[in-house]
Parts: structure tokens; C-alpha cells; sequence
């Protein structure tokens, strides 16, 4: 399949990391480090920095999201963010999925696909996290189980709503560890996800989907991940908090 039809997609997952004063640093420590980069470049912020995110970005080529969305549009949901309460500021994109969410707030493979829909229905990209614990891993099971978490979070998409999602296979055993998947190892699922993709639509859109890598990518190891096949882009978390680190990503994805 042809890496140079695709779009790489760099984006800086914050988590729960910066005031709005720190956000508004962190975005113009970026902004001209990625000025004219040859790949897509997005921040994604804590709720509270999105409207700072959204002014210190605009006309520039930095793409702002929200780190996830719930799937009504209102309602009694205290402490819930809806995705119609995103693209009304402006906001392009929404991670959903992460394994921190699925981890820490009872995310499940239903409710993301629930907040998929949602996220679709209102206009933003979704990028999609999927990937195994290291136990699964290890128990030979990691093409299932990322098969798995892809059919069902894409469930009820249509092939044209493709175009707005991003899938991001993020062992959720080199997240924040430092313990990076190997090139290889990264490649392989991003391909299986590709077949999967394939498996569910056609050739065609599994060609155009843009898969990224995540877990502990940094300037040092972006360049080798990126050149993978299969691997279109990445979701950093620890080194997109420190411009250099990231705009030397980006620049390695420009590259790939
Ligand atoms: O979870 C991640 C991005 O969503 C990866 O985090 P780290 O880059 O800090 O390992």
C-alpha cells in the first residue's frame, strides 16, 4: 500500500498537563519551530486550554482537539463535554479511546464507538486510540484484540466519515514508560489495523488511513518509527510538552 498517498499526521496529546497561561507558552514555543511543516500538526489540550489553544493558533497551521467528547449532545452528564460543545469553539479534533480513559475511567470498546458517532455527527476528527496491555501482548493475542477494538469503535461509520478518523495504535505498555515499541513491532500492528480497516471497507480506504504510532516516541526514535510502511504519523505525550522535542517529530515526519 502507498505511504505517499496518505497524510502524516503529528499531534501532541497534553493530557492533564498545563494552566491556560502555560498552554499559551507551550503554543507559541511551538508555533514557529513547525511553521511550514510538511505534515499535519495538531495540539491536543485539556478542556480549560482549548479556547487559549484556539487564539494562540489561529492562521497558522496548527490544528487544535479536545482529548475526548461524550456521545450526547446535552444532557445530564456532570463533568461531561459534548462534541457539539467543541466545534461550536472551533475545536477540529477529539482523541478518543486512550487507553488512560479506558484504563482509569471505564472506557469501554461500546462507548467509544458511542463517542465516535458523536464526534462524526458533529464535524470533528476523531483520532482513535486502540492497543494491547503487555499481558495481552504476551499472550500472543495483540492482532485480535487491536482487530477487535477497531471493528467495533468503527462501527456504524461509513466509508466516507473515514476521512475523518485517525487511528493511533498506542501499546498501552510503552505509554509514558520510555519503553518504545520497536520499529518493527510498531509497523506490524499498524498494518494489522490497515487490514483490519481493509477487512471492514475496501483496499482504497484502508490505502488513505492515516495510522500513527504512540508510546514514548521522542525526537531521538521519531525518525526510524516513522519511516515504517505502515506507520503514518504519531500521538506524543511527554515530548510534545517540550517544543524542540516535538518540531524535531514533526520534522521527522516531514521526512518519513
Ligand atoms: O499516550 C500517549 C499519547 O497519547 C503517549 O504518551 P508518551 O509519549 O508520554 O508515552
Amino acid at each position: 500500500m502507498n505511504k505517499a498517498l496518505r497524510k502524516a499526521v503529528i499531534a501532541g496529546n497534553w493530557k492533564m498537563n498545563k494552566t491556560p497561561a502555560e498552554a499559551k507558552e507551550l503554543i507559541e514555543g511551538i508555533k514557529p519551530l513547525v511553521a511550514g511543516a510538511g505534515c499535519d500538526v495538531v495540539v491536543c489540550v485539556p478542556y480549560v486550554d482549548l479556547a487559549t489553544a484556539l487564539e494562540a493558533t489561529a492562521g497558522t497551521n496548527i490544528g487544535v482537539g479536545a482529548e475526548n467528547c461524550h456521545w450526547e449532545v446535552s444532557g445530564a452528564y456532570t463533568g461531561e463535554i459534548s462534541a457539539n460543545m467543541l466545534t461550536a469553539m472551533g475545536v477540529k479534533y477529539v482523541i478518543i479511546g486512550h487507553s488512560e480513559r479506558r484504563t482509569y475511567f471505564g472506557e469501554t470498546d461500546v462507548t467509544v464507538n458511542k463517542r465516535v458517532r458523536a464526534a462524526l455527527d458533529s464535524g470533528l476528527t476523531v483520532i482513535l486510540c486502540v492497543g494491547e496491555y503487555l499481558e495481552q501482548r504476551e499472550q500472543g493475542i495483540t492482532a485480535e484484540l487491536v482487530a477487535m477494538q477497531t471493528k467495533i469503535a468503527l462501527q456504524g461509520v461509513s466509508k466516507d466519515e473515514l476521512s475523518r478518523v485517525i487511528i493511533a495504535y498506542e501499546p498501552v505498555w510503552a505509554i509514558g514508560t520510555g519503553k518504545t515499541a520497536t520499529a518493527e513491532q510498531a509497523n506490524e500492528v499498524c498494518a494489522i489495523i490497515r487490514e483490519t480497516v481493509k477487512g471492514l471497507y475496501d483496499e482504497a480506504a484502508a490505502n488513505a488511513m492515516t495510522i500513527q504510532y504512540g508510546g514514548s516516541m521522542n525526537a531521538k526514535n521519531a525518525a526510524e518509527l516513522l519511516a515504517q510502511p505502515d506507520v503514518d504519523g504519531g500521538l506524543i505525550g511527554g515530548a510534545s510538552l517540550k517544543p524542540a522535542d516535538f518540531a524535531e517529530i514533526v520534522k521527522a515526519a516531514t521526512q518519513g
